[in-house]
């Protein structure tokens, strides 16, 4: 499927603007004008910005009468100083409005289909919230969880919030030490985890892996034992002298909805973790009332969900999706967790749910996608996917190739939403909008709030430069309430500002390269610290990507520039070949000639290595800057912790 960048693909016809919820805000609002004047005005005046947010959404919680932000350049930065909310409030608050309608429906890779409605769920909530807070749980402590993308993760985390608690979550296939890792840096009070769970036809046992995360938890009262039907029939295992039953929690209470502890506004409402390049993963912590206005805003107004609608993302407990996805509680929708692998029983097992489910809103990760076309899958001609209207990618860069298979293979209707954020502000940068037309390998926007800008590498002193239509740095030079409200035991808040603020002082550098285009589209082009620099030209891995995972002799590759602080280095490539293909020396030659006709000369790689995979996070993304550094010599155990990848051995294979 051939394709050029910017390609059009997709207008919104005037049904789709006039029915879009972006529409009836901008309506409410009393404003005129197209997107970009939006987007302009909820950058400059934040106050205003906000404010409306609050209102338009009815969100529940004691606005003070302060003023929005107040603080000086970021991150000394505050949000609605005085105000009081609970997430779990505004979540449940549907309990009330739409009691019967499904809202959580878990689905697993077996075939099981569980739908829960917002009245049972309000009550599982009261249930646990009861339990925990029995178990001496109270606003502050932290709750931790080794489940699976299950229903009790979403009832853990509401019942958490719910007591002003603080949540953080890991997938049960994160090893031990990457567990550990994470959980003892916040000190959970309760461990809830899983005894064991399926994946890809296999069933795997965890109960000793609970045992050992637990006796690394010094400050644990007790660990909530949540069965899976796999393990169940065997009994629980004592993995802590308090271990409980998720059953048994809260069992005498007959409260139809938890009581909840209102806190204040940057009160922390979970902690998200983010690996670096070295030490132990950065512990996030986003507060209740950022997490709550962002997420009703991008998913209301970006991807456009409402309380008819079902949402879907392929997500596990561990990526900060999963947060994302449980916001669509916030506007009222029908939640879709899936449980399992994406290709079990077959490459399609996502895709026929949606159309079993009826889902309006299903997202993958880029990778899903282009897999998807490069196996020449074609969901609409064997499912039926009519009531798709949002289609979601991310985790990297789609190239423009996978934005042309949605279209011709997916739905000729749906709004595709490539989108760019991260786990630091659990929430996109970029994006759609059901206003603005799609282009292949372009993010129509920027989103409101969020203003994103280039920034010239070149200039990393004030007054910065800012490009249009030039690859620079992406940075975000307003602030926006879901970024970090700290980082867990960092007082004197200098990890933060290291992470974000080191570079351009005041300024959130994210990390990635972008294009701002003059329409205020934007094309992403990898992670900024893994720039390829071949003699002085400056390439995002994902151009690379492009070219290289386009030859259906490759299913994926791994890309390094060895070059260091200005010195050339070596431009190694490793690819992984496709089921049956043998990568001979007549590809690798054509893959270098194409190399150099598509990029440049200078980037034909010094070597191309076969591997047997490329080591990636449990949540998709390619091991870029380890493997830098293991060619560099360091040591594998050393760059990355074998525990959060997913086929821990494939690392060895990168040692120089
Ligand atoms: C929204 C995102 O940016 C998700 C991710 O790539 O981690």
């Amino acid at each position: 499927m051939d394709v050029t960048e910017g390609a059009l693909l997709w207008s919104p016809n005037d049904q789709v603007k006039v029915g879009a919820r972006i529409t009836a805000y901008q309506r409410w609002l009393g404003r005129d004008g197209d997107y970009d004047d939006l987007w302009r005005w909820s950058v400059d005046d934040l106050e205003g910005f906000w404010n409306s947010i609050w209102t338009y959404f009815d969100v529940l919680g004691t606005r003070a009468d302060g003023p929005v932000v107040t603080g000086g350049e970021m991150p000394d930065v505050h949000w609605f100083a005085g105000s009081t909310i609970n997430y779990a409030r505004n979540a449940l608050r549907h309990a009330r409005t739409q009691p019967d309608r499904v809202a959580l429906l878990a689905a697993d890779e077996s075939g099981n289909r569980r739908p829960i409605t917002y009245r049972e769920l309000a009550r599982e909530v009261a249930r646990v919230s009861a339990g925990l807070r029995a178990l001496g749980v109270g606003r502050g402590d932290r709750v931790a969880a080794y489940l699976p993308n299950v229903p009790e993760a979403v009832i853990g985390f509401l019942a958490t919030a719910s007591l002003g608690a603080i949540w953080s979550s890991c997938s049960p296939d994160f090893g031990v030490s990457a567990v550990v890792d994470r959980f003892a840096q916040i000190e959970p009070v309760v461990l809830l985890a899983v005894d064991g769970y399926r994946y890809n036809g296999r069933s795997f046992d965890r109960r000793d892996a609970v045992t050992s995360i637990a006796a690394a938890l010094p400050n644990l009262r007790a660990v909530v034992q949540v069965q899976s039907d796999d393990y169940a029939v065997r009994g629980t295992a004592a993995v802590h002298p308090t271990t409980v039953t998720w059953a048994s929690l809260g069992a005498d209470t007959d409260l139809q909805e938890p009581e909840y502890t209102d806190v204040p506004f940057e009160h922390p409402l979970w902690v998200l973790y983010s690996s670096g390049t070295t030490g132990l993963p950065k512990p996030i912590v986003q507060g209740h009332g950022g997490i709550v206005l962002e997420h009703l805003k991008e998913l209301s107004l970006h991807v456009d969900v409402g309380p008819d609608d079902v949402l879907f993302w392929f997500t596990t407990t561990g990526w900060m999706m999963w947060n994302l996805l449980v916001g669509g509680l916030l506007v009222g929708s029908t939640v879709v967790l899936y449980d399992g692998s994406p290709a079990h029983p077959d490459p399609l097992a996502l895709w026929r749910v949606a159309a079993e489910a009826g889902i309006t809103h299903f997202g993958v990760s880029a990778a899903f996608l282009t897999a998807g076309a490069k196996q020449d899958l074609r969901p609409a001609e064997e499912f039926d996917l009519s009531a798709l209207r949002f289609v979601g990618s991310t985790g990297s860069p789609l190239p423009p190739e996978g934005f042309a298979w949605v279209y011709e293979r997916v739905g000729a209707d749906v709004l595709l939403g490539s989108i760019s954020g991260g786990t630091d502000v659990c929430t996109a940068f970029l994006g759609s909008v059901p206003l603005l037309p799609v282009h292949a390998g372009v993010l129509p926007c920027r989103h409101l709030g969020a203003k994103v800008e280039a920034y010239d590498p070149a200039v990393p002193d004030p007054p910065f430069r800012p490009l249009i239509d030039e690859v620079g740095e992406l940075v975000v030079t307003a602030p926006m309430p879901s970024m970090p409200v700290m980082f867990w035991n960092d007082p004197d808040r200098s990890r933060y500002r290291e992470a974000y603020f080191d570079v351009f002082p005041g300024v959130w550098r994210h990390g990635d390269w972008v294009r701002i285009r003059p329409d205020g589209g934007a094309v992403v082009y990898g992670r900024s610290d893994s720039t390829l620099n071949r003699g002085g030209v400056r390439m995002g891995t994902a151009d690379f990507y492009r070219v290289v995972e386009g030859f259906g002799e490759i299913a994926d590759s791994l890309v390094v520039d060895t070059g260091h602080l200005g010195a050339e280095g070596r431009l190694l490539l490793f690819v992984v070949p496709a089921a049956g293909e043998t990568l001979d020396d007549a590809v690798i030659s054509r893959l270098r000639s194409t190399l150099r006709s598509e990029l440049s000369p200078r980037h034909v790689p010094d070597e191309i290595r076969v591997v047997r995979g490329v080591p990636r996070t449990l949540s998709g993304k390619k091991l870029e800057v380890p493997v830098r550094r293991i060619l560099l010599g360091a040591d594998p155990d050393q760059v990355a912790n074998r525990g959060a990848l997913v086929d821990p051995d494939v690392l060895d294979e990168y040692r120089p």
